[in-house]
């Protein structure tokens, strides 16, 4: 059967009324394995943690839209091998694509190339160019004007080039321009064509409920920063809420961060890796990123590269 694309699987989790998809935040291709082989439905592709992991920089507009389109792309193939896909499709991969990265003509070419990368969804803002993680103060958005056009050239893009990508129309405006504003915006967006809504830094429970009612029939996204501007929801939470889709765009980034620095200072102060560390072998290492696969291509090729294996 001919795999669906990912694209189109989250077009009908978010079109269908009893659905409701987490996906964790990854942010390069050891996190989006380790992902995967947790068994998520779905994955969502960090910008903040894209550019700690790619530059080594914070959350402020230094990503282009070249390394996150190459970064997506890489994600994407792993989540279409076939020990992650399913019948109907490989895992899709939400993507965070900023400002969509200039004016509509970027927009237009952000929407297209993401797509073509395997890109279920995206997600563009309402932020001016130099823009910073939504949860930091001192945000300015551009005008309902300039959001709307972003959302048009992204819709334009979908439909021109005949794709399911599911366009995630989100505001910064709640910290300018109020609660009120925000809702206009998300309004207006799902009116030029836009699929899901995303808040950002929702500051409450109640206000996260009152959001949901007042964009209704467009279904929303919680954007699940913990520590950040929104209260902590669970998974339970989010769904009884009304919520859609939950990303927690730092699921692994701070795991991962809490491990290595708990293991670099081990290292530095007692000149040895930890105990728990030291029993992980090179073997089980590469087999987080498909060892035992990759040597089954050689080996239905007729390659004898493995054939005294490596174990
Ligand atoms: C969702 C987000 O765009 C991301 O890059 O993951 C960030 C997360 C963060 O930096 O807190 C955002 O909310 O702006």
């Amino acid at each position: 059967m001919k795999q669906m694309a990912a694209a189109t699987k989250l077009r009908r989790i978010i079109e269908d009324p009893n659905s409701f998809i987490l996906c964790p935040g990854v942010y390069d291709g050891f996190s989006a394995r380790v992902a995967l082989n947790v068994g998520f439905d779905g994955i969502y592709m960090t910008g903040a943690g894209s550019s700690a992991s790619v530059l080594g920089h914070a959350d402020l507009g230094m990503m282009t839209q070249t390394h996150m389109r190459n970064q997506a792309e890489m994600i994407t193939d792993l989540g279409a091998l076939p020990q992650y896909a399913t019948t109907d499709g490989p895992v899709p991969l939400i993507a965070d694509a900023d400002t969509g990265y200039g004016g509509p003509i970027m927009v237009s070419r952000t929407v297209e190339q993401y797509a073509r990368s395997g890109v279920a969804g995206l997600h563009i803002e309402d932020q001016v160019q130099t823009k910073r993680c939504g949860h930091l103060g001192g945000k300015e958005v551009v005008s309902r004007d300039v959001y709307f056009s972003r959302i048009r050239a992204a819709v334009n893009a979908r439909k021109r080039i005949g794709s399911d990508i599911v366009i995630i129309a989100r505001t910064d405006a709640l910290q300018t321009h109020g609660y009120d504003e925000s809702i206009k915006r998300l309004k207006g967006a799902y009116e030029a064509g836009a699929d899901v809504a995303f808040f950002e830094g929702l500051t409450s429970k109640e206000q996260a409920a009152q959001m949901i009612k007042a964009v209704a029939p467009m279904p929303a996204l919680l954007n699940m920063v913990e520590s950040g501007a929104t209260p902590s929801f669970t998974v339970a939470e989010a769904k009884e809420t009304g919520f859609k889709v939950m990303i927690v765009p730092f699921a692994a980034i701070v795991s991962a961060y809490a491990a290595m620095k708990t293991g670099l200072e081990y290292l530095k102060a007692t000149g040895s890796m930890p105990d728990k560390a030291k029993e992980m072998t090179p073997q089980q290492l590469f087999r987080i990123c498909g060892l035992d696969a990759s040597i089954q291509v050689d080996k239905e090729s007729g390659g004898e590269n493995f054939k005294s294996g490596v174990d």
